[in-house]
């Protein structure tokens, strides 16, 4: 596990950043879609990125230095639907990715999707049917949402999705957190990270790598980017792989159009 110290604003980090664009001929950024290109929000389906960070994304991936890539926690399909454009989508936490128009997917969590189904239709016949608990079956993974669902029937909900979780996935299935959910996947050693390595390993030259995000499952991903460029975590100061932070995804539009205006320039200065 990589250090974790608190991250500092990204304005007190500008002159790493200006020094590594300095260095490089290339650009690439990737960014988580939930809490990061867009705010959280009660109903899953209604989330939706800024105006601002849409439109910075779409001008950013015009540039032939930037390499852009959405790597989401949600289905490929879904955050498709939900972000225009970028050069490259990884979905299901980096299990399945899509580059120059094919869709490559983990065969582990392939061949575990079927247990994953049967999960999500156990868990929407359980814990799904208490008052705004939402089960969302992303076919290489579920989530069991909580942000609706009354504080004190929480524990309830956590303890019945492990117990459901340890008696029908076995050693086969993890569950995790994150913001408000739990997360359901085969438990195998691949996540985000692992998915921002292959995205970087397409890029020739020299490159800087940025990785924008603002929850557990980032963490991987920001180291593997920390080593050679810059993890900007959307959130407060609390422990992190990643060097940088912004508030909001506000803050994250502020930062991307400070790439677009002032990173981009000096590249191969
Ligand atoms: O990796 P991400 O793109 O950030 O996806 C992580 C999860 O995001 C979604 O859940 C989160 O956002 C919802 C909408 O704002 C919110 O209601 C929920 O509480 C958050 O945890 C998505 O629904 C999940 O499938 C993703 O795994």
């Amino acid at each position: 596990m990589a250090t974790q110290t608190p991250p500092i604003p990204f304005d007190e980090g500008a002159d790493r950043v200006r020094r590594a664009a300095r260095d490089a001929s290339r650009l690439v950024l990737c960014l988580d879609f939930d809490g990061t290109l867009a705010p959280i929000v009660e109903d899953p389906e209604e989330a939706a990125a800024t105006p601002a960070n849409e439109a910075v994304v779409a001008r950013l991936t015009a540039d032939s230095r930037v390499t852009t890539a959405v790597v989401s926690g949600r289905a490929l399909a879904d955050v498709r639907e939900r972000v225009d454009g970028p050069d490259v989508y990884a979905g299901n936490h980096g299990l399945e990715l899509e580059r120059d128009g094919s869709v490559a997917v983990h065969p582990v969590a392939r061949n575990r999707a079927p247990r994953i189904a049967r999960l999500c239709s156990l868990l929407e016949r359980t814990v799904g049917t208490i008052p705004n608990c939402r089960v969302e079956n992303k076919r290489l993974t579920g989530t069991v949402h909580l942000r609706s669902v009354p504080e004190v029937v929480r524990p309830v909900v956590r303890r019945r999705t492990r117990a459901i979780v340890d008696r029908f996935g076995g050693d086969d299935i993890d569950l995790s957190p994150g913001k408000r959910i739990l997360e359901i996947g085969p438990a195998i050693p691949w996540g985000k990270g692992n998915a921002v390595e292959l995205i970087e390993a397409d890029v020739p030259g020299e490159t800087v790598s940025v990785y924008v995000g603002d929850d557990v499952t980032d963490e991987s991903a920001f180291q593997a980017v920390e080593s050679d460029g810059f993890g900007i975590r959307v959130g407060g100061d609390e422990p992190s792989a990643a060097s940088l932070r912004v508030g909001s995804p506000d803050g994250v539009a502020s930062t991307l159009e400070w790439f677009e205006s002032i990173g981009l320039e000096l590249l191969d200065r």
